[in-house]
């Protein structure tokens, strides 16, 4: 723990004023700000109706009862909503630890926000990390990627957005698609539990190195031709996918982060930046060749200097013409933010060394050895004069911590100009530097093979690449620019045949010697199952179809498994057909796919599915039901009040016959399986259900399960009923007053009969011991 009074960094101090970052007089409240704790901050997650109703509940109950509360004689203030986030719907809380520990008041408004973040219904996360996706205007439609995506809180605004037309319980199953990326293998394991909140049918998750990321094939029926001729001319070719939004929020030095990350002070120096400007580069120009034409870039750094912001944004603009800085500022009104920096002198050393104004000052300076060694790049430089006017670098959006109490920040948002006019179609190819139509996924040859050494003006600035960037050999690459693919939601033809994406024997000898998962470098040693989907017609997924009475619309075609044969084993997840495509028609291990779409259903183990035959061996999910919902016949399920609800949430497998009429005839009456409850709003005891509840039990012999995750239950018992009723809160307190527990005498003939759950599925309720 560093004291107040050594946070002190002499070079930092000296190398930001040298860049004129602020005017004089806001230095001192610029470092007493980064000095003091960051605000803890959270956003009030999911589809925008649960997340309205969860934020009234924050805003009418919990703020009231913390509106006066007094500790050790002091006013603590209240939560307050953040002004400039959409909704009200993310919150800030300055109150101390110790507040939060010993003022009852506090603690329990804790204890509500640690179950809920579990369950997923609230994130933490830093105030300013929440600007980028509400830059990006994500709509349903979009195809999304997020290049460094890991942990994944953008990501998970990102889904949201493509997720805003979801309903209270359940999902919609947006047309676009988004694909979280990161390069580093364990921190996508990160993004994958992060998605688990907010399963999506049109989710992917890679791990690649974002700055070689791989051209994505799609076929023709995914692109929107302008004419009929064009149609038949591209029948059957295959296209490079663009999207439509892409966030490059890449690794940073992080200085921005000096309020949270106070180790900070210790080691910061400013090298670290010069020496991920390279990286920052290649991964934006990478972002803008995969971009639609009048898509959009959010480029975000957690970053205050000017070389990892300002000077990655203009090198990639010259690089690659066709894209303009948009102006934004006045896109969140109360978002105190400052112009982009126009001009500013990277120091060429650890001991700020800031003579040179200009690149050739420098490199004039070398002798011969020293200009071989010398990693700095012209870019690092600003650009002249001249430039700076047409680059509009003053778009950019920097955000300091002391502007309005929060972490430091930068945002550029760049569009690929969309009309025809503007592009580049009458400049010569041969000056080195491609053309923005050129990537526009038909006219590839650029695309197919990049040399990244001739992107920047001297071979001598080049830092060598790790790996060439994949080709996109098999490309159409035939067509004339204008036949450019729009994003038209309604262009989704399901392809013929389901297909497995590997060949099952080639798969197996792809697996043979490799011995480690590498990290997403591009090349080799990725072993992750392969994904193959199912046949509609496959016994289990009509059994499916049947136990649940799911409607003939439902996408059986979309249903995928994780093993080269295609069998139903174990999960079975659901995709959109865009995710189908990209999965059906990319090699799977070329684009390091670690997951696509969402588990749905999952094999029910025991003794008594098994006797029951196909149809009792599957059942649905809790974070897959909102996807299958909507396909739900209404007549299939099975109606409760809330008084039923109070009794599966006290008792792990509650005996049929405790249940009131009609619920309790209706569940008696059904064979084993999987089934789906609705629980109508209404009054048990003090409690109130504002509003339905959907979800998923599990009906035995004699009893029934509700088959949500033990967080979930509490969190869900936590909101209703203002306490946590579940057997497992029980159990635990037991055991922490270290009293015997004895199981209610109903429970005792209901475990004989309790099903073992699948122990693989980490979201369904365990058996007790
Ligand atoms: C600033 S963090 C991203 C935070 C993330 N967007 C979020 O909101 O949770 C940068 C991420 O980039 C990843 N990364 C570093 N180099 C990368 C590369 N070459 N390609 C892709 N990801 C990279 C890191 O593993 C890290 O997870």
């Amino acid at each position: 723990m560093i004291a107040k009074e050594d946070m002190h960094n002499e070079r930092f101090e000296r190398y930001y004023k040298a860049q004129r970052i602020l005017p004089e007089d806001e230095w001192e409240s610029f470092m007493e700000a980064m000095r003091t704790p960051l605000p803890t901050t959270f956003r009030v997650t999911g589809s925008r109706q649960a997340a309205r109703l969860l934020n009234d509940t924050i805003k009418d109950v919990h703020v009231p009862h913390l509106a006066d509360v007094v500790f050790e004689g002091e006013a603590v203030p209240p939560p307050t909503q953040i002004s400039w986030y959409p909704e009200g719907l993310a919150w800030q809380l300055n109150v101390a630890k110790k507040v939060v520990r010993k003022s009852p008041e506090f603690k329990k408004f804790h204890s509500f926000l640690v179950y809920e973040t579990e369950v997923g219904n609230v994130s933490r996360q830093e105030a300013v990390s929440m600007l980028p996706p509400l830059f990006l205007e994500v709509e349903p439609h979009h195809r999304v990627l997020d290049m460094c995506a890991a942990p994944g809180s953008k990501t998970a605004q990102l889904l949201e957005a493509l997720h805003a037309h979801d309903s209270m319980t359940a999902s919609s199953y947006p047309s676009g698609l988004l694909i979280a990326n990161d390069s580093d293998y364990k921190r996508t394991h990160m993004l994958i539990h992060q998605a688990a909140r907010l399963p999506s049918p049109a989710l992917m998750v890679t791990n690649h190195d974002a700055s070689i990321y791989p051209a994505i094939k799609i076929p023709s029926e995914q692109v929107v031709f302008p004419t009929a001729t064009k149609q038949r001319v591209a029948a059957k070719k295959q296209y490079q996918l663009l999207f439509d939004r892409i966030l490059c929020d890449v690794p940073c030095s992080g200085d921005g982060t000096l309020r949270k990350n106070i180790a900070i002070w210790n080691h910061w120096q400013p090298m670290d930046g010069n020496g991920l400007h390279s990286l920052q580069i290649r991964i934006l120009e990478r972002a803008m060749r995969m971009l639609k034409k009048g898509g959009r870039i959010v480029y975000s750094t957690c970053s205050l200097n000017p070389v990892e912001n300002e000077a990655v944004v203009a090198a990639a603009l010259k690089s690659i013409p066709g894209f303009e800085v948009v102006d934004m500022s006045n896109h969140l009104p109360s978002l105190i933010h400052r112009p982009g920096m126009t001009t500013w002198i990277p120091t060429v050393d650890r001991n700020i060394t800031t003579d040179f104004h200009t690149y050739k000052d420098h490199w004039d300076s070398l002798s011969e050895d020293q200009r071989k060694q010398s990693k700095m790049l012209e870019s690092h430089w600003p650009p002249t004069g001249e430039e700076v006017e047409k680059l509009n670098l003053t778009r950019c959006m920097r955000i300091y911590p002391h502007l309005q109490d929060t972490g430091g920040f930068f945002i550029a948002v760049l569009q690929k100009i969309p009309a025809p006019s503007t592009s580049n179609q009458g400049a010569s190819k041969s000056d080195g530097k491609r053309q923005a139509e050129a990537v526009d996924g038909l006219e590839t040859s650029a695309v197919k093979k990049p040399k990244l050494a001739t992107e920047l003006s001297s071979a001598t600035e080049v830092e060598p690449t790790r790996a060439a960037v994949e080709t996109t050999e098999d490309i159409d690459e035939e067509l004339p620019d204008e036949a450019v693919e729009e994003s038209d939601p309604s262009i989704v033809d399901p392809l013929p045949q389901p297909a497995p994406a590997v060949n099952p024997e080639e798969f197996k000898k792809q697996q043979k010697g490799k011995k480690h998962r590498g990290d997403g470098g591009g090349a080799g040693h990725f072993k992750e199952n392969p994904f193959t989907f199912v046949s509609p017609d496959d016994p289990i997924i009509q059994a499916c179809m049947a136990k649940l009475r799911l409607q003939p619309s439902f996408p059986t075609q979309n249903i995928l498994v994780r093993n080269p044969e295609g069998d139903p084993v174990r999960s079975l997840y659901l995709t959109n057909d865009i995710v189908k495509h990209v999965v059906q028609h990319n090699d799977c291990i070329r684009m390091r796919l670690m997951t696509a779409g969402t588990k749905v259903f999952a094999k029910q183990e025991g003794v008594e599915a098994k006797r029951e035959g196909t149809e009792a061996q599957f059942r649905v999910l809790a974070e897959g039901l909102p996807a299958v919902l909507p396909y739900i016949e209404p007549g299939a399920i099975v109606e409760a009040d809330v008084a039923s609800l109070k009794i599966l949430m006290e008792t792990y497998y509650p005996l049929c016959s405790r249940f009131s009429e009609p619920f309790k005839s209706l569940i008696e009456s059904q064979t084993t399986g999987s089934y789906v409850v609705r629980f109508r709003p209404g009054q048990v005891d003090d409690t109130t259900l504002a509003h339905e509840l959907v979800l998923p039990i599990w009906k035995s012999n004699v009893s029934v399960t509700l088959m949500i995750d033990k967080k979930a239950k509490s969190a869900l018992s936590l909101r209703l009923f203002g306490q946590d009723i579940t057997i497992a809160a029980k159990e635990a307190s037991s055991k922490r007053k270290a009293e015997a527990s004895t199981p209610a005498d109903d429970d005792t003939e209901a475990q004989k009969d309790a099903m073992i759950v699948d122990s693989s599925d980490s979201k369904a309720e365990t058996t007790p011991s």
